[in-house]
């Protein structure tokens, strides 16, 4: 089922963070959304995920009209997203805290448990479950918060900058870990990300938005080419 935002508008009091966005995520698809920073990226994952009611528009999936909804609304119909700043439970295990993402959708603990080490076994932190959250490295709570997303069992995942603080390198791997995700559970995957050549090579459509406003969409190939994108990020450098 295709996740859509029909031109959405958000006000903070006369700031108008959205202006009309329509955008549409499609199952197994990989959408970059990109654009300088204030664009309103951020504000337009929060009113998909539900963190956000919209001014005006609506959101849906596929048929489904979920605007207005709460927030858990929007999670049990398998809109899940991820924070810029990683969030795991502090006072909880690494398993714990990705068994919470199953025990959210009804599956008893036992289960959770047996299913949460699978996860984290692919995110190659088996032998990290019983640690404390807080006994993560950087890349490792990363991975740990995706495993967590994907415990919701998510048809759309929401990816607030990945790859912020991760070493070049390293985000070459997150690439191949966010295909992988969309290989395996064929999910949908709408990502913010300042990295343009991770965007580039990960995303097969680009979203555009500058100052509220959507300046462009398309293949990596057009939004590379385009003028409009071009000049919207060379002002946004030059005003820094
Ligand atoms: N809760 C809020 N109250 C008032 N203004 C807000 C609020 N959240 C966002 N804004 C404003 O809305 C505009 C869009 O912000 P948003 O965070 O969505 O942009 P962004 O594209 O995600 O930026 P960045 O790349 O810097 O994270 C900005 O001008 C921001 O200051």
């Amino acid at each position: 089922m295709d996740l859509n935002a029909d031109s959405i508008t958000v006000r903070f009091g006369g700031l108008v963070a959205t202006d009309g966005v329509t955008i549409r995520v499609r199952p197994r698809q990989i959408v970059g959304l990109i654009g300088p920073n204030g664009a309103g990226k951020t504000t337009l994952v929060n009113v998909l995920s539900g963190f956000q009611r919209p001014s005006a528009g609506r959101v849906r999936l596929g048929e489904e009209d979920l605007t207005g909804r709460a927030r858990d609304g929007f999670a049990r119909s398998g809109i899940v997203r991820t924070f810029q700043a990683v969030r795991l439970f502090r006072s909880m295990t690494v398993s714990e805290n990705v068994e919470v993402g199953y025990v959210s959708r009804g599956i008893a603990r036992g289960a959770a448990r047996r299913k949460a080490r699978e996860l984290l076994a692919e995110f190659d932190l088996a032998d990290k479950a019983d640690l404390p959250a807080t006994g993560l490295s950087y890349g490792q709570e990363r991975r740990a918060g995706l495993a967590r997303a994907l415990a919701m069992e998510p048809r759309h995942l929401l990816l607030d900058e990945p790859a912020a603080g991760v070493a070049p390198a390293e985000a070459d791997e997150l690439a191949a870990t966010i295909r992988g995700i969309r290989d395996r559970y064929g999910c949908g995957v709408l990502v913010i990300e300042h990295n343009m050549a991770l965007v580039m090579s990960l995303c097969d459509h680009i979203h555009v938005l500058d100052t509220g406003r959507t300046i462009a969409a398309g293949t990596p190939d057009a939004i590379r080419a385009d003028e409009t994108v071009r000049s919207a990020y060379l002002g946004a450098s030059a005003a820094r």
